[in-house]
This record gives structure tokens, sequence and C-alpha cells, in this order.
């Protein structure tokens, strides 16, 4: 998850108190002392983590005789609510809504991102059914218009820009006006950056936000600023609209929790965090579950949502079936691999997971990525036949070279990628030995469990113990 260090530090101070004995003030002390520590290193200014650590032994102190479990329990919510507090503005941001046109400017410091996250945001939203567009009104940058335009080929976008006129409010106004009349409900204007936060900068962003009359203006900033985001962030704040901030690079950034609360500190609502330079690295931001990761535990409800997205409730019940069943054809694994590849990230996805930030490291998630797009392209080249077969030896020698040489691929990736498929079969057989158990879940954690288990991937699945182990998750999850 965007800053594991951090998560690494408090769910490891959080656990101290697990492993505790008695919870006695030393302990809780200590425990307490090294979730400042790590705030402090992730640049979260020095007041704000000394009033937490104040308000909960005040909470603390109220509550003197609480048992073992309920204190430790106790403490890990309290943590995670005074987290809230330092990264909640406490100010919603306007959301955009389908079917009626929305104009969005974005505005920022050169390089801070900002062509890069208006794909990003139009990407996600065209994926929950809006209808998109981008307007490049960023002339000072030479290459910016064929930047936005490539990025917005490849994710489908229409865009509008243009390379011999110099006057950025008119391009804006040009693309407004021609996504208004061709319906688009979520029209996105890029505009320009500087290198220093000069007046022209400024001025053009009011010329453009009264032009355009936008309905919200995003500002997108670094995370590698740290604490500096305040002032950034009131700067801009002073001279535009801002209703929203998108914070990129949390990728990369330990200091990513300092750019976030300086941020809510300015009273403006962080929506979304980029975690990384992919279309998809893109994170809806959410306090409540932010804090809920960063203290391990948990966010069942997000990563349920997130399955919903790619796989709806009353779909594909016939490979859930089989999959239950224990019969897997390679087909089915296709299928996987889709909904794997719709999801996003996969340690995106993970994180949302107590301790599921461990289960796959950002680079061997690219590797996973890569081998499955490298099994689909195998697969594209079988028959129907091969495709909807459960029987393990219709791949004989000859078939195998026949798909090697349509796929462009050795003999050798086919054997792999059958390999595979026998591996996740025989995995199924074993979840249909535990489902078999009969497993009493109440049925909308059941239906939960299951829908989830329909977009993971044969590994992942494994990794969190099967579907018995997702069930169980469920029953004890919070949703
Ligand atoms: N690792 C990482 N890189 C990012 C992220 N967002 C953007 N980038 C990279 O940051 C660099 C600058 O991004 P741009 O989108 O060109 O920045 P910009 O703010 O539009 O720049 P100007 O148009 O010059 O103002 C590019 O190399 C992007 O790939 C992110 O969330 N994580």
């Amino acid at each position: 998850m965007v800053l594991a260090e951090l998560q690494g530090s408090i769910i490891g101070a959080l656990q101290q108190l697990q492993h505790a004995t008695i919870v006695d003030d030393k302990v809780v002390n200590e425990c307490l002392n090294e979730i400042t520590r790590a705030l402090l290193q992730a640049d979260v200014q020095f007041k704000l983590v000394r009033d937490m650590q104040t308000n909960i032994k005040n909470v603390l102190a109220t509550q003197y005789g609480s048992a073992g479990h309920d204190k430790r329990n106790n403490i890990k919510k309290l943590v995670c609510n005074e987290l809230c507090k330092i990264l909640d503005s406490g100010k919603p941001s306007f959301t955009p809504k389908k079917e009626k046109p929305s104009v969005v400017m974005f505005v920022g410091l050169q390089g801070s991102g900002k062509t890069t996250t208006c794909t990003k945001y139009a990407y996600y939203h065209q994926k929950k059914g809006w209808k998109p567009a981008l307007v490049c009104a960023d002339t000072f940058r030479a290459g910016a218009f064929d930047q936005l335009k490539q990025n917005a080929t490849k994710a489908k976008i229409p865009y509008y820009g243009s390379y011999m006129e110099s006057d950025p409010v008119k391009i804006a106004v040009d693309g407004v006006e021609r996504f208004k009349k061709e319906n688009r409900d979520l029209i996105i204007v890029d505009t320009s950056g500087r290198h220093k936060q000069e007046a022209a900068l400024f001025e053009e962003m009011r010329q453009i936000s009264e032009a355009t009359k936008p309905d919200l203006v995003i500002f997108v900033m670094d995370s590698s600023i740290g604490q500096a985001a305040f002032d950034q962030a009131r700067a801009f704040k002073q001279s535009v609209a801002v209703g929203a901030v998108i914070i990129t690079k949390m990728d990369g950034h330990a200091k990513g929790g300092g750019a976030l609360s300086a941020v809510a500190a300015t009273k403006s609502p962080v929506i979304f965090i980029g975690t990384g330079e992919h279309t998809d690295e893109f994170e809806e931001f959410n306090v409540k579950s932010f804090a809920e990761r960063l203290t391990g535990i948990g966010n069942l409800s997000g990563f349920v949502k997130k399955v919903q997205e790619v796989v709806p409730i009353d779909q594909h019940t016939e490979l859930l079936q089989k999959l239950l069943e224990g019969k897997l054809t390679l087909r089915n694994m296709y299928e996987i691999y889709q909904y794997n590849l719709e999801m996003g990230p996969t340690s995106q996805i993970l994180s949302m997971l107590p301790g599921g930030a461990e289960l796959m490291p950002k680079g061997e998630e690219k590797e996973q990525q890569r081998k499955i797009k490298r099994r689909m392209i195998l697969m594209d080249s079988m028959t129907k036949q091969e495709l909807d077969s459960t029987n393990p030896k219709l791949m004989n020698e000859s078939r195998m070279m026949r798909i090697a040489r349509g796929s462009g691929s050795q003999v050798k990736d086919v054997k792999e990628m059958l390999e595979e498929y026998k591996r996740m079969a025989n995995m199924l057989a074993n979840t249909k030995g535990l489902t078999k158990k009969g497993l009493k879940i109440p049925q909308n954690r059941e239906t939960n469990a299951r829908q989830m288990s329909k977009a993971l991937s044969p590994q992942m699945l494994k990794q969190l113990g099967g579907m018995g182990g997702l069930m169980g998750m469920f029953r004890g999850g919070d949703i």
C-alpha cells in the first residue's frame, strides 16, 4: 500500500499491545511513542502528532480499568479515530453526476502530474459509466497536447486541443462547448503548469476559470513536498476556487503522510491519490478507510466495492458455480485473468485487507500481470474445444506446437501455462472440499465472499486461504 512503511510501523506498534501480557501505562506509552516516531518520519506536523498522543491518553485515563482485550482494541480504534481527525478536511467535495454536464478544471505546478492525473480521473469515471472528455488548455509546455492525446487515445477517451491556437482560454472554451454539444457529462480541462508559482500562472488559471465556469477546480500536487503542501495548497486556494485536491506519486514518497495531513489542514478535501505512472494506479481517497488500513483494521467494504465494480452481483454465476464445484476450464482461467486485469493493481486491492500489503510487493505484481497477459495471448490461439475441455490429456504435443506457433511463443510457454492451469484446477478441487464442509455464513457475507473469489487470481485466492479463508474473513469482518 502507499505509505507501506508508515503502515508497517503503526501496525507493528499496535501489535506490541497484543503480545503484552498486561497492557499497563508503560506498554501503552511505548506503543504511542513508536506511532509518534513513525508519523514524524512520514513528515506529519509535530503539533498534530503531539495532540494525537495527548488525546488518546486523555480518553484512556477516563476509561481506566477496562480489561486487557477491550483495552487493546480500544487503543487501536482511538489511534484510527485520531488519524481520521488528522486526515479529515471536514469539507465534502463536489461530486459530478452522470448525465449532467460537469466541467472539472485541473491546476497545479509543472511536473506535479496534472496531465497524467487528468487521464486517470477521466478513466476512473469512464469505468463507472460516465462519458468523460479531455481538453488540453496547456499551451505553455511543448508536447503537453501530444501527451494528453496519447494518454486519451490509449484510454479511449475523446480529447480536444490545438497545435495552432496559442490562447489557452480560447482552447478551453471551444473544447468545453464542443463536448457539451456532444453530451459528454464530465469535461476535464487540463491547464498549464509553471516551475514557480508565478503571477502569470495564476492569471491564466483565473481567466480559464472565468471563461469555462468549472463546477470543480482540482489542485494536483506532488506528495514529495510533504508538509510544504500546506503553503502550496493555500497559495492556489487564494487564487482560484480550489474545491478538491489530488496528491500524486504517493507510491514513491515517505513524505506522503505529511502532504495528506497538511492539505487537510487547509480545509481542502483530498479526493484521490496517484499511486503510480499507469492510468489505473489511482485510488479514491476516503479518510476512514485509509486510516483503517494504516492501523491494520482492514477495509473489507472497500475491497468488496472494488470487486463489485468489476463483477456485477448477478453476473457470471456460471463461472462461480464451476469454481465452487471445482471444475475449471481454460476458458474460465481466461475469464479470471480478465477480471484480474480489470480490477487494477493487485497490491492496491490487497492492501485494503488486514495484512494484505505484504502479500504482493509492487515489483512482483508487474511481473505477474505481464505473465497473465502472455498467457491470455497463448489462449487466444486455442480452439473452442481446447478452451472448454477439462481433460488434461487433450493437450498433446502437436496441439502445443500449433498454439506456440499461432501466438508467436515457444512450446515451453504453452507447457508453463498448462501447468498453471493444472495447479489452479487442483486448488479449486480443494476449495470444493472446503465449501462442502458446510460453512454457515449469512447470505450477504457469503455472496460477498463468492463475488470476491470470482475476481481474484487463483494465486491471490490461495494466499487468502482459498474460498474457506475468504468466507472466514467475511464472518469476522466489519461488513
Ligand atoms: N510514480 C508516479 N509518477 C507519476 C504519478 N503521477 C504522475 N507521475 C509522473 O510524473 C511525471 C510528470 O507528470 P505530468 O502529468 O507530465 O505532469 P504535469 O503536471 O502535467 O506537467 P506540466 O504539464 O508540465 O505542468 C510523469 O513522468 C508522470 O508519469 C504518480 O502517481 N506516481
